[in-house]
Parts: structure tokens; C-alpha cells; sequence
């Protein structure tokens, strides 16, 4: 699978929140979407899921472009996890996805349910049977990523999927990703840099509604140990200075 992304932009109204965003990414490759809060990470996730529309620009895969409305065979070899988790809470983990595979017309996936959440939820055996809205914030967002992988997307779009995760999920989940690499074309978003390091073959920056950086995560840290953050700090922020706020109001001792 290619992508191609071709001068995407967007506004909300007169705030331009993306601006020319134009790679081109293939299977493979998982790229790393980073930069501050607000920066537009998400509504790029938003636009490649065919949730918001571009003001102008255009997707185009495998050399078709997708259009207003991606078709639905394009949506099939999609996985997403984008915005707030949306579970049916009523069912139980399995339930849910049965669920899920009856939407992406996958007819055994029993097996696949079983492994998968018996992968990312460790103490599955226990709250097998419990309902989604008994599960705490990292459990629901376990499922969910367990949801956007079941039918083996060929696209796996992944806005800070690391969220909520303890660090033994954090780590399981850095590893189930990096064996599912060679499967899809990734894109993943995480304010955990670490997190980005260890995944991404590839880093896109965006800062002030532009890309200020697209290449491999290699060249970004010029092929040095360097470390992920100060480097991106160095990018989007060079003349980075203290706040100038008087805070000793909350910080001088009773
Ligand atoms: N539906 C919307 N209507 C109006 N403005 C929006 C909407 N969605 C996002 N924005 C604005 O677009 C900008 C980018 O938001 P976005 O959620 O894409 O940022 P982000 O990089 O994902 O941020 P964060 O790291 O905080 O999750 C922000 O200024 C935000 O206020």
C-alpha cells in the first residue's frame, strides 16, 4: 500500500490548523506524528480516517484518490483509533468484538478475539465476563486497540494509543506494534517520545500548521544517540525560554 498525502489544509473557521501537508508513506513504514498540544496531529488522523474533509488537498492510495467519501473496500483495509475510544459498553470484551468482526464480515474470528485480548489484557481470564463499562480508562483503551486490529488493517492509524497504558501494557503494546510493522502502514501519535522511538521508522513534526520535519527518525537524530525530545525541542522551540509568569503565589511555602 501507498499513501500519498498531496497538500492537505485545513481550518476551523479562521484558524488554519494544517497548511500544505503533503508524503508519501508505504507498508512498512510506521511514522511517528509528533509536536505540541493543538499542533494538528489529530485532525490529520481525522482527515486520513475520512471523519473530517480537507479544505483543500486530496488522498490518494495506491494511486486512486480516495475522494469526499473513501470507499468502503478502502475503509475495510483501514484500523483506527481515533478520538475518544468508543466502546459499547453494555458488552462484555468479546462481545464487542464479535461485534466487530461481524462489521468487517471477518466469519472466524473467534480465535483471533481470544489471543488478541488475552495478549493486551493480562488479567483477561478475570474480566472476560465483565461489562466494557465496568473496565478502567486502560482496559477500555486496550480493547479499542484491540478492535483496530482484528481485521489486520493494512492502514493502522493510531492517535495515542499509548494512553492510559501502565508501562507493562506500554511495552507489550511497542512489541505486538513492531511485529505488525512489516503487515501496514502505521501512523501513530504519542507526546511520549520514548514511546516514538521505539516504534517509528519515520517522524513527521508539525508545528505552527506546517510539517517542519518528514524523513526517517534516523536522519532527524542526524544518525547520533541523541535523545528524541531535545532534538524535536531544538526543532519547534530553538529560543525556548522559562515562563516569565509570577507563580510564587502558588509556589512560596505557606
Ligand atoms: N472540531 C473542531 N472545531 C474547532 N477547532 C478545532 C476542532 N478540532 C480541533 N480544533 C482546533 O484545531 C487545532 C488542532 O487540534 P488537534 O486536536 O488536531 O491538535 P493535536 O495536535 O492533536 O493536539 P493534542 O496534542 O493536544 O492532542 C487546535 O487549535 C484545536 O483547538
Amino acid at each position: 500500500m501507498v499513501l500519498e498525502i498531496q497538500n492537505l489544509t485545513k481550518s476551523f473557521g479562521r484558524n488554519p490548523v494544517l497548511r500544505n501537508v503533503s508524503l508519501t508513506a508505504e507498508t512498512g513504514m510506521c511514522v511517528g506524528v509528533v509536536g505540541r498540544n493543538g499542533a494538528g496531529k489529530s485532525t490529520l488522523f481525522n482527515l486520513l480516517t475520512n471523519i473530517l474533509l480537507p479544505d483543500s488537498g486530496q488522498l490518494v492510495l495506491d494511486g486512486q484518490p480516495l475522494g469526499e467519501t473513501f470507499p468502503l473496500a478502502v475503509k475495510r483495509r483501514m484500523g483506527a483509533l481515533v478520538n475518544q475510544a468508543y466502546l459499547v459498553e453494555q458488552l462484555t470484551p468479546e462481545e464487542y468484538l464479535q461485534f466487530v468482526a461481524r462489521i468487517y464480515d471477518l466469519p472466524d474470528a473467534q480465535a483471533r478475539i481470544e489471543s488478541l485480548l488475552a495478549h493486551l489484557l493480562e488479567d483477561y481470564p478475570t474480566v472476560r465476563h465483565k461489562r466494557l463499562g465496568s473496565f478502567s480508562t486502560g482496559m477500555k483503551q486496550k480493547v479499542a486497540i484491540a478492535s483496530c486490529l482484528l481485521h489486520r488493517p493494512e492502514l493502522l492509524i493510531l492517535d495515542e494509543p499509548f494512553n492510559g497504558l501502565d508501562v507493562f501494557s506500554g511495552t507489550s503494546l511497542l512489541s505486538l506494534l513492531n511485529s505488525y510493522r512489516p503487515q501496514a502502514l502505521t501512523f501513530i501519535s504519542s507526546h511520549n517520545l520514548a514511546h516514538i522511538e521505539q516504534v517509528a521508522t519515520h517522524l513527521l513534526v508539525i508545528d505552527n500548521s506546517e510539517v517542519k520535519y518528514w524523513g526517517t527518525l534516523t536522519d532527524f537524530m542526524h544518525g547520533e544517540r541523541a535523545v528524541l525530545g531535545d532534538t524535536l525541542l531544538q526543532l519547534i522551540q530553538p529560543t525556548a525560554t522559562a515562563s516569565t509568569q509570577d507563580l510564587s503565589w502558588l509556589t512560596t511555602q505557606r
